[in-house]
């Protein structure tokens, strides 16, 4: 919208938040649709980025069934649309392609260790033939396709219950709770900030690359790492708690974005702990609005009819 582009955000508010895009209501170039991808959507743009479906493990895993509607009944819709306007399409593919995966870091040639009938396939799988719908388009069509695999990120913004963990683990220490390591805590992820993402995307979006692209920052650690840099950040005493493993967890992740580089020119730019002290600064105030806001029902005064005894 800033570089003048008329841009329509279209969203079933399932895990996103109309607080989220509400200070830009208003705005000449901004429209927002209440709109469920999986039916049919009607519009004339250039460009879609189709970011549709939850990507929190919780969040997709408490309804599989729609984050396989969203994604390939919601893809092949978005693709349809793109089809029928003559539009690029941006998919919003992500690390979870890749499984727990065997090869490390994970490159673009990697095909994956996906387990199909896992907890986790409903995202894994529909993430893989959300792809394979990409390219069918492509090469059946001609429709114009990018496909961005986005590994961790993070940033303001994101739902309080979103129950992925830099959102837990910010909540938790500070709210002086314990820390929620699922399993040893040996496992790695590699966390990118919000901004660095958005710019990898816009960058695809807006170049002649349409094969997949790894988008993510490879600084890789440890979960319990991790949990110890959140608190030492927060200032927290919490304790650190360790639960049970969840299943199909993958055990090391940590993206080669050297695609990214020499193809796009786009590295991310914002360090873990720059990224992490404004997410903290966003959950701190979340906190504060949530303590400021709750609706306490007030008692109603007794409605009593005049001239007559009331009985109780
Ligand atoms: O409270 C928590 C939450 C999570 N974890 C662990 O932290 C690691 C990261 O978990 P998250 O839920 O944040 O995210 P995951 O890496 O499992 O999945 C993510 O992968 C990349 C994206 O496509 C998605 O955003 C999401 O599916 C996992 O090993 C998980 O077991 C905890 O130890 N404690």
């Amino acid at each position: 919208m800033m570089d003048g582009h008329e841009v329509t955000v279209v969203d079933n508010f399932f895990t996103g938040r109309k607080r989220n895009v509400e200070h830009w209501i208003g705005h000449e170039n901004f429209e927002l649709i209440n709109h469920d991808v999986v039916e049919p959507l009607y519009v004339e743009v250039d460009q879609i980025y189709h970011l549709a479906s939850p990507a929190s493990p919780p969040n997709y895993m408490y309804n599989p069934i729609k984050t396989l509607k969203t994604n390939t009944i919601g893809t092949l819709n978005m693709l349809g649309l793109a089809k029928r306007v003559g539009a690029r399409l941006l998919l919003a593919s992500t690390s979870e392609v890749y499984g727990d995966p065997e090869v490390h870091p994970q490159n673009e040639d990697y095909w994956g260790h996906v387990n199909p009938i896992g907890p986790r396939a409903c995202y894994d799988e529909g993430k893989r033939v959300a792809e394979t719908m990409c390219y069918a388009y492509m090469k059946q069509e001609g429709v114009e396709v990018r496909v961005a695999r986005i590994f961790n990120t993070f940033g303001p913004r994101m739902h309080m219950n979103d129950g992925r963990v830099v959102s837990n683990f910010i909540l938790q220490a500070l709210q002086g709770e314990p820390l929620t390591v699922y399993g040893p805590g040996t496992q790695t992820r590699a966390f990118q900030y919000v901004s660095d993402l958005v710019n990898g995307l816009v960058a695809l979006m807006n170049s002649n690359v349409s094969s997949p692209v790894n988008l993510g920052n490879p600084e890789e650690h440890t979960i319990l790492e991790f949990a110890q840099l959140i608190k030492k950040l927060v200032g927290s005493g919490s304790e650190i708690q360790f639960l049970s493993e969840a299943q199909d967890d993958p055990q090391k992740r940590k993206p080669d974005i050297r695609k990214a580089k020499l193809l796009l020119g786009w590295e991310p730019v914002v360090p873990l702990e720059e990224g992490l002290n404004k997410a903290i600064h966003y959950f701190r105030k979340e906190l504060e609005y949530q303590a400021n806001n709750q609706y306490i029902p007030k008692p109603k005064p007794a409605r009593i009819k005049k001239g007559r005894t009331r009985h109780n």
